[in-house]
């Protein structure tokens, strides 16, 4: 098993230091050490508790217990220890700080209570694994300086509650603020800090998420805030954390880990904020002699990371050029998550890309070959879903699979028409596109999910007007108007040709005629003299042909 670089990094370290690491945002996810098993085989962390005797994956019991096996083989229930572990607690780690009791000892009508929220079961099957569901509150700042903001806070708050559900937690509550500019404290004023905390207690909650952005000091400040065990995370981390779990490829897992090491990096410091505290007087302690040693550990990976995704893309662009060979255009569909892209392409070439009504679903581009009607032939490519706010460091590690678009032919803007907010996600899509340099590549929109709009004959007539192809890719209407208005849009990307095709390659001539449009054709002593408008991956190909057809002029 893979250690988390967060716990990794621990071994060694008190009990204290690890209770702090415990509320820190893990490097693998969220909420690891509560509900997955992304634990260090020998580190147990639940609440106030460090066990070292428990060896083995853990399994999650209830949100207040955890079993395991102790290396004698005996079978522990390890429950929530009390208060800090104090002084005493930084001398010895392990057992002593854990409480351990029988399995019949578990109070069972107090395990089912934290089981449900009104009534549903908190444990649920995300991507084939059981989680538990913790509970969330989510806090949002609406600042009157930022006017450029597509989302109203309600809106984004909205979608903060989706990207929980997605990553498995229960929303219970949510509150926002308007500020001229947030606090660089705690982000939030002091008087809607202890309204959180109340909440907090009322609510049971154990999760706070933030819809922006925190800095590692305001993190830090609003844990020490609400106190106790609540954890504290950011819109980042959330999105973060789905990436984890949604991870399928080897390209993406090494994405989203460099991506977590980096946005994690700064963050280390609170890990031992607290123990430096504990260290009194003693300035230049251990806490501060470890963080830096920590600091270099996780460069260090981060720098592995980088090296080996260099690798992974080497073969991916190898790949690339060997599809470059097959000189069909590609056409690439992008759009906000959840929009319908993979949809689109599991109809249209019979894929069996994961679509589900979840957002990210998709991370990596899948491309298969579309066979039209009238015999021609594209390459349909899906590629990652945007977002709002999306965290630049995941723009950062996911710009060489989005860099797949730019090699595209045509781009086609995949719309949810029917949701609430599909102008202001048009315009936030726009926007990523408009930092990805794809300026020049021909654009198409058409908007999906006409069948589940409130007035599909309205947007339909709309649509006309404005020369946009509706579709409902779930059900299949409209996908042949669709393949048309790629045929025409391709029309804008081909590359005028004038060749002189040797009569050894048929095929390719054959291939300018599926693919192009051909003007002009004459058999003359070398070959075939041809003029066509081809895609760019086919008019590269003739490169020497065209060279022959120019040397002659
Ligand atoms: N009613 C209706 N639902 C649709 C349509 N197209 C897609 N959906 C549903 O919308 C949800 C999201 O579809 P996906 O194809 O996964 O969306 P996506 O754009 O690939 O999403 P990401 O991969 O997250 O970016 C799924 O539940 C689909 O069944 C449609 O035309 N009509
Ligand atoms: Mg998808």
């Amino acid at each position: 098993m893979r250690a988390c670089s967060a716990c990794a990094i621990l071994p060694g370290a008190t009990a204290a230091a690890v209770t702090i690491a415990r509320r820190s945002i893990c490097q693998w996810s969220l909420r690891p050490r509560r509900n997955s098993l992304n634990v260090p085989s020998s580190w147990a962390l639940r609440g106030k508790v460090v066990c070292r005797v428990l060896k083995e994956e853990l399994e999650v019991e209830s949100s207040g217990y955890r079993s395991g096996v102790t290396e004698e083989g005996e079978e522990l229930v390890v429950k929530e220890a009390g208060e800090a572990a104090g002084d005493d607690g930084l001398e010895k780690a392990g057992l002593d700080d854990v409480s351990v009791s029988p399995r019949s000892e578990v109070p069972v009508e107090k395990e089912r209570k934290k089981e449900e929220v009104d009534g549903h079961d908190r444990y649920q099957v995300r991507n084939g694994k059981e989680v538990f569901a913790e509970k969330a509150y989510l806090v949002g700042v609406e600042c009157k300086s930022s006017e450029d903001k597509l989302f109203s806070i309600e809106e984004s708050l909205k979608e903060l509650g989706q990207l929980a559900d997605t990553a498995g937690l229960f929303v219970v509550g949510s509150t926002y603020q308007k500020l001229s500019t947030p606090n660089p404290r705690t982000y939030i004023g002091s008087g809607k800090v202890s309204e959180i905390r109340s909440a907090i207690h009322a609510l049971d909650v154990e999760t706070v998420i933030f819809d922006d952005e925190l800095s590692p000091g305001q993190l830090r400040n609003l844990e020490k805030a609400f106190g106790g065990d609540i954890r504290v995370c950011d819109r980042t981390a959330l999105i973060l954390d789905i990436f984890n779990q949604r991870a399928a490829t080897h390209e993406a897992s090494l994405q989203v880990s460099l991506a977590q090491m980096e946005y994690q990096l700064p963050r280390l410091t609170r890990m031992w904020t607290h123990l430096e505290r504990q260290a009194g007087g003693r300035v230049k302690g251990m806490g501060e002699k470890q963080i830096e040693v920590d600091k270099r550990i996780l460069r260090t990976q981060i720098g592995v990371l980088k090296k080996e995704l260099d690798t992974v893309r080497l073969h991916r662009k190898q790949y690339r050029t060997r599809r470059l060979s097959v000189p069909l255009p590609v056409v690439s569909l992008v759009g906000y998550t959840n929009a319908g892209k993979s949809t689109l392409l599991n109809h249209l070439t019979g894929a069996n890309v994961l679509a589900e009504d979840q957002l990210f679903a998709t991370l990596d581009p899948t491309t298969r070959r579309v066979l039209m009607k009238n015999g021609k032939e594209f390459l349909l490519t899906d590629t990652v879903g945007f977002i709002q706010k999306l965290p630049t460091t995941l723009v950062a590690a996911f710009r060489a699979t989005l860099e797949e678009i730019a090699e595209s032919s045509v781009l086609v803007h995949v719309v949810d028409i029917s949701h609430p907010l599909a102008q202001q996600q048009i315009d936030s899509v726009n926007r990523v596109l408009s930092e990805l340099d794809v300026a020049s590549i021909p654009r198409m929109v058409v908007w999906n999910k006409v069948d589940k709009a409130p007035d599909p004959h309205r947007i339909r007539r709309e649509a006309e007007q404005l020369g946009i192809v509706c579709i409902s890719a779930l059900h299949g209407d409209g996908l042949e108007d669709f393949c048309h208005a790629i045929q025409e849009k391709l029309k804008d990307s081909l590359v005028r040709v004038e060749a002189l095709v040797p009569y050894d390659k048929g095929e390719l001539l054959s291939t300018i005629h599926q693919v192009g449009i051909v003007e002009e054709t004459e058999y003359v002593e070398n070959g075939t003299w041809v003029r066509a408008h081809v895609p760019l991956p086919l008019a590269r190909l003739l490169t020497p042909m065209r060279q022959q057809v120019a040397m002659t002029q």
